[in-house]
């Protein structure tokens, strides 16, 4: 029997992607192990999946910023390499498909120390640190952005697209208003800061929240520990995070405001959702988000919000002219092909698999 490992985790961004590949492969017979965090997100989406073999370890963050974890952390992730190397070494994958994030590093160094293969995924348009620490390791890397390739090694990158979960397919607006307890006459703007949240987009949409309701229905994906309960209304739906509604959900939305992470938007230009993109800034990340809203601006998908410029007043005069431009916006994602990057990715990792 063949045996696929994945990792990837830390957000949801990487994760959704390993979700979307993991049915495909148990469905063709492969035996599916996972090497995620002790607690992170990737445990809670992938530990209840059946078929899958979910293995958590110590990791630590690559943080930009001065914390006293940053001490403490080395130590976490030494551990958490000798961990996966034995997990690995036990398990004897026949490849190792690493969608990035932090927790991925040492699985994919363990990996290639057992001389399992390995491709990696990056969904940004440049490499995140992860991933740029991962590369020297891996076989190949898949990238979403066709620019890309000119940030990695020559010869090691194949560009697939963007890879869309089958579930979001197959969303059904009307299903997505019962839920939300949504009329079908009054326009529906979903708002989703990236899967952990986003507090400053939270905050401008809460100040702005009157303005708002008198035009939208709104539902407000604001990330753990972050609803409001004295703002929830029949007007206004706020969700830490939504699983198995979300393709409902986003089926009855007619435009979304959103962080600029990779699979988000290629989800929204899939189902042919205008969007009003705010980046995460320079000063929190690397700047990729403004890059991935940067390359969708100009392919007309899409307008940005760029959180310095960000204000309540901002705020509703953008999203009141990303509705009135609605379908400018449609018919530029509809000249867009949905290429399918499933079935292309699916055959890289059957080709790197020793
Ligand atoms: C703060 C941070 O480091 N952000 C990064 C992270 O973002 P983040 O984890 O937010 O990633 P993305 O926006 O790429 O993807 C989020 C995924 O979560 C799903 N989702 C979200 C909310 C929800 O309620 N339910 C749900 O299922 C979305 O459909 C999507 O598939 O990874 C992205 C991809 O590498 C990067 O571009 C981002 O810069």
């Amino acid at each position: 029997m063949s045996k696929i490992m994945f990792t990837g985790g830390g957000s949801a961004g990487h994760v959704t992607v390993n979700l979307a590949l993991i049915p495909h492969f148990i469905q063709e017979g492969w035996s599916v192990d996972y090497i995620g965090s002790e607690a992170g997100i990737e445990k809670q989406l992938i530990e209840p999946l059946q078929n899958v073999r979910y293995h958590g370890i110590a990791t630590g963050k690559l943080r930009r910023y001065l914390d006293w974890q940053n001490v403490k952390d080395p130590f976490k992730v030494i551990k958490g390499a000798f961990q996966a190397y034995r997990i690995i070494k036990k398990q004897k994958p026949d490849v190792l498909f690493s969608k990035g994030g932090f927790v991925s590093v040492p699985v994919v160094i363990g990996a290639r120390l057992n001389k399992v293969p390995v491709l990696i995924h990056e969904s940004d348009l440049t490499p995140g640190l992860a991933n740029k620490i991962a590369i020297p390791f891996a076989a190949g890397v898949c990238t979403t952005f066709p620019e890309t390739k000119q940030h990695l090694p020559a010869g090691k990158s194949h560009y697939v697209g963007a890879v869309i979960r089958d579930q979001l397919k197959a969303g059904d607006a009307a299903r997505g208003r019962k839920f939300a307890g949504f009329v079908s006459t009054k326009p529906v703007l979903l708002i989703m800061g990236g899967s952990l949240g986003a507090r400053k987009i939270n905050q401008a949409v809460r100040a702005s929240l009157g303005k708002l309701t008198e035009k939208f229905q709104i539902i407000h994906l604001c990330g753990k520990g972050q609803v409001d309960q004295s703002l929830q209304s029949p007007q206004y739906k706020q969700f830490e995070y939504v699983n198995e509604e979300l393709p409902d959900l986003l089926a009855m939305s007619d435009v979304i405001i959103s962080r600029a992470g990779s699979n988000s938007i290629f989800e929204f230009l899939y189902l042919r959702k205008p969007m009003l993109l705010i980046p995460l800034t320079k000063e929190a990340s690397r700047g990729d988000q403004i890059l991935n809203a940067r390359s969708f601006q100009s392919a007309g998908f899409c307008d940005v919000l760029y959180e310095e410029n960000m204000t309540p007043e901002t705020l509703v005069s953008s999203v009141t002219d990303l509705y009135a431009n609605r379908d400018k916006y449609i018919d530029n994602m509809q000249k867009n092909d949905r290429k399918d990057a499933l079935s292309q990715l699916i055959d890289l990792i059957k080709n790197t698999a020793k």
